[in-house]
Formats: structure tokens, sequence, C-alpha cells
């Protein structure tokens, strides 16, 4: 039924009755779904319609009538409306157990075999809840006489000036606006999207919590930018900047990164520290944003693994080594796959710096690469996938369900691809356990680790 325009504009009352996957509160209305973020189970709130689709309505929360026991202040001095907070309103412990519901909503969607006996555990939480990523990418504009950087509102091209954002550590934060006051004193070239300017696009700055070391990208639209040079020397005058980089985009490219990097100024890389393995980093080589969890997710994927040493590891989506490297000390050789060149040289560069010698890092797509080493007759007794949120080609499924290794962990940052990957898997495999570990704490993002292991009758 199509809505009336005035039925748009007036206020609707509505009882929350839970939680949808991107934290928004979920009500009836005419007993059509509506989603309104900001709004907690059990609340009573009022809203408005913004927009209806064919299957639900978007809702925008005007007042709460009754609130949740479990609601808690928001962050003063942030835009409500900004990503990566969407969960800031809630309890942490409700948090915590809201990712694990977001768990065991996605096995009940797709019912993978068998998915009632998951031993689905509770979610780890984090130890830092604020102030804990470790990169900021910020966008940058340049209108009316105001230079802002910060993120876009969801769904939206208003960019919302951050001079503080409560997740993000202190010292990238700093750093993003000490860049923002010299790209001010530069005057530098800022990308303008409406007339087609060239010029800075993005800042990114990384920082590697364990050695302190910073690393900033400016990712530009166009290749010559006047100024920029002299701007990273500017910026390595910074506390801990030792890396400055320019990443070269153009208005075709729907990504936030292009594919050419270069160096302007000072490392290569800078160098983390996860357990007892050092990691150096390019900059569009992908890292975990939560350090300290990142240990946590690690050790318990690799103690889930449960490896042996005449084992041959195979490390998929190995990003810049990190699983795998760390895994390589109870194996006979670890092998990873990676689609990124840069990230693949950072681990090969990573296999030395630790002086690992049983590992070789692949690039290539994952789809491709494993069926020609089990083609080539490498055995493949251990197997940790480590996907982006997409999940798990089929054609990969299939193979992995011919190889059939021992050992399997599937790491997961979207329960959702998970569930429906775990369709195909749970023909081959038994789900031992699901474990959920707390990366992003104040958002609605899981991160999950499921146990496979091979069905008795396989
Ligand atoms: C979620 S990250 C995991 C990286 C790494 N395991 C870690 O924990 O740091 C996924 C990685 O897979 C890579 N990737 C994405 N699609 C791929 C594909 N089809 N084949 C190989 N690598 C891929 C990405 O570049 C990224 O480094």
């Amino acid at each position: 039924m199509a809505y009336q325009k005035k039925e748009l504009k007036k206020d609707i009352i509505i009882t929350i009755k839970r939680l949808g996957i991107n934290g928004e509160g979920i009500g009836y209305y005419k007993k059509k779904i509506i989603f309104i973020p900001g709004a907690l189970p059990d609340e009573v709130v009022v809203a408005k319609i913004i927009k209806t689709h064919p299957g639900y309505i978007e809702g925008e929360l005007v007042r709460i009538k009754e609130k949740s026991p479990n609601r808690v202040a928001f962050p003063n001095k942030v835009d409500p409306e900004i990503g990566g907070l969407e969960l800031a309103h809630l309890s942490y412990d409700k948090q915590l157990e809201f990712k694990k519901d977001i768990v065991l909503e996605s096995l009940r969607k797709y019912h993978p075999r068998g998915y009632q006996k998951y031993k689905v555990k509770n979610t780890i939480p984090a130890k830092e809840n604020w102030h804990y990523r470790a990169k900021a990418q910020y966008q940058l504009e340049f209108s009316k006489g105001k230079t802002k950087l910060g993120m876009y509102a969801p769904n939206s091209r208003r960019l919302i000036d951050l001079p503080e954002m409560p997740t993000q550590s202190k010292n990238t934060q700093k750093t993003e606006r000490l860049i923002k006051k010299l790209i001010d004193k530069y005057h530098m070239p800022v990308a303008n999207w409406r007339k087609h300017f060239d010029g800075i696009k993005t800042v990114v700055v990384r920082e590697a919590a364990s050695t302190g070391e910073m690393q900033v990208t400016f990712i530009t639209i166009g290749k010559k930018i006047n100024g920029l040079k002299k701007l990273a020397q500017e910026v390595m005058k910074l506390d801990n900047v030792v890396s400055v980089f320019q990443n070269e985009t153009d208005w075709n490219n729907p990504q936030i990164w292009g594919n050419k990097t270069i160096k302007l100024a000072g490392k290569n890389q800078i160098v983390e520290h996860i357990l007892d393995k050092k990691f150096a980093l390019s900059p569009r080589a992908f890292f975990q944003l939560n350090p300290e969890q990142t240990e946590i997710l690690y050790s318990e994927a690799i103690k889930l693994l449960n490896l042996a040493p005449d084992q041959v590891l195979i490390d998929a989506y190995s990003g810049v080594g990190t699983i795998g490297l760390i895994a390589s000390d109870y194996v006979k050789q670890v092998i990873g796959i990676e689609s990124i060149p840069e990230a693949v040289e950072d681990a090969m560069h990573n296999v030395k710096l630790n002086h690992v010698r049983n590992a070789e890092y692949l690039q290539g797509s994952v789809e491709k690469i494993l069926p020609q080493l089990k083609n080539s007759g490498v055995p493949i007794d251990a197997l940790i996938v480590d996907p982006p949120r997409t999940g798990l080609a089929k054609s990969l499924i299939k193979t992995i369900m011919q190889v059939k290794p021992e050992s399997f962990v599937y790491i997961s940052c979207n329960p959702s691809t998970l569930a429906q990957d775990l369709v195909m898997l749970s023909e081959v495999y038994d789900v031992r356990v699901i474990e959920n570990v707390d990366m992003l704490p104040q958002t609605a993002r899981c991160e999950a680790i499921a146990k496979l292991v091979l069905r008795k009758d396989n």
C-alpha cells in the first residue's frame, strides 16, 4: 500500500520489538516492519515515516515516550547521525548480547544443517570500549569558506566535521585535526565532487598501537596536487608520524582508495606488534582496527584450529600475513593467499622480519589459487578463512568441500554471509562452536569465529 504524503509527515507511535542487524530499533506500523535508528527494544517512541519501500518503512526517531532501562547517554559533542556509533546509546553488556543474538538470528534465518545444536558462545568483551580505533579515514570538503574533515552521515552526502570521535584512538584523532590545520594554512586544493575540482579527498591516519608509529595517506583525485610534497614534509614534523603517502584515484572510482600509491616522505611501512610477532604495514594493506582485541581474536582462532606440527596450514585472505605467521610456530608449513599485491609484499617482508622459515604468501584470489594448490597435490590439512563481508564464493566452498581439510576455522565479520556459507559447508562439516569477539564496541559490527569439524558420515 502506498502511503499518503500527509502520512509521511505525521507523528506515529511505535513499540520497539528488537534491534536490526545495523542496530536500528524494529517495530511495526500497520503490520509493516519499520526501522527506527536510535530506538531500543521495549521503548515506546514517537517517530516519523521518512520513506516507504515495498517490504519495509524507514522511520526517524522524534521522541522517546517510554525509555528502556538499558539506554545510556550518547557521547556529547558528537553529531548523533554519525556512523560507527550505532549502539553508543545502549549499555555495553546489552551490546554484547546483541552481537550474540545477531549470530543466532542469522543462523535461524538461513538454518544451516543442525544449527540448533551449534554452541554459540557469549561475546568476549573489549577491554577498552572507547578510543580503540587505530585508523582514521576521514573525508575532506571545502565549502562556503570552511574546511570539514570527518565522515558522511549514513546514506548521505552531508559531511560531518569531527573535532571529537570517541571511538578513535586519541593520537590518530589529534593528528587528523593537526593535518586539517595544515591544509588550511597552506591553502591546499581540496577535491570537490560538485565542481569536479582535483585535490585531496581523504586523509587516512593509521597508528601502530604498540610502537606508536603513524602513517598518513592523502587520497587524492588527480596526480599533481600543488604543494602536496611540502605538506608531507610538514606532516612528518607531527609527533610520531614516520611515513607519508599519496594514493591516487579519479572521479570514476566508486571505492575510497585508488590503485596507485606513491611515497611522499619517511618510511615505507609502520610496524605493529601482535602477540609475539611484528607486522610491517603499508597504506593499502588491511589490518584489524582494534589491536588489543586482535590478539584475542587470533589467539582464539588458532586455539580452535587445534594445529599439529606435521600439518600444512592455508591462511586464506591473509592480509599482511598476521594469522599465518602467528600460527607458523605450530605447523610444518603455512601458505597464505591474498589478492592485494602490496599486502602480499608486506606479508613476505613480515616473514623475514620475524625470521619465519616455513611460510610463503601467494598473490591472487583464493577462488583461483586454492584449486591450483589442490591440483598440484599440496596437502591441505588445515584451513583458516577470513574473508571480507561478502563471505566465500560458491566455487570456493565447493573446492573446500572436495579438499575437506581436517582443521577448519572460519573468521567472519558478517554473520549473515557466515550463516549462508554454512548452509553449503554443513553438508560436509558440523559446526562445533561459534565464538564472538567484540572488535568494535559502540558499533553494530560483529566478529565471529566458527570451528568446523568433518561430519562422521564423510
Ligand atoms: C577481513 S581481511 C582479513 C585479513 C587478515 N586475515 C587479517 O586478519 O589481517 C580480508 C582480506 O582478504 C583480501 N581479499 C578480499 N577478497 C579476496 C579474494 N577473493 N582472494 C584473496 N584475498 C582477498 C583483502 O584484501 C583483505 O586483505
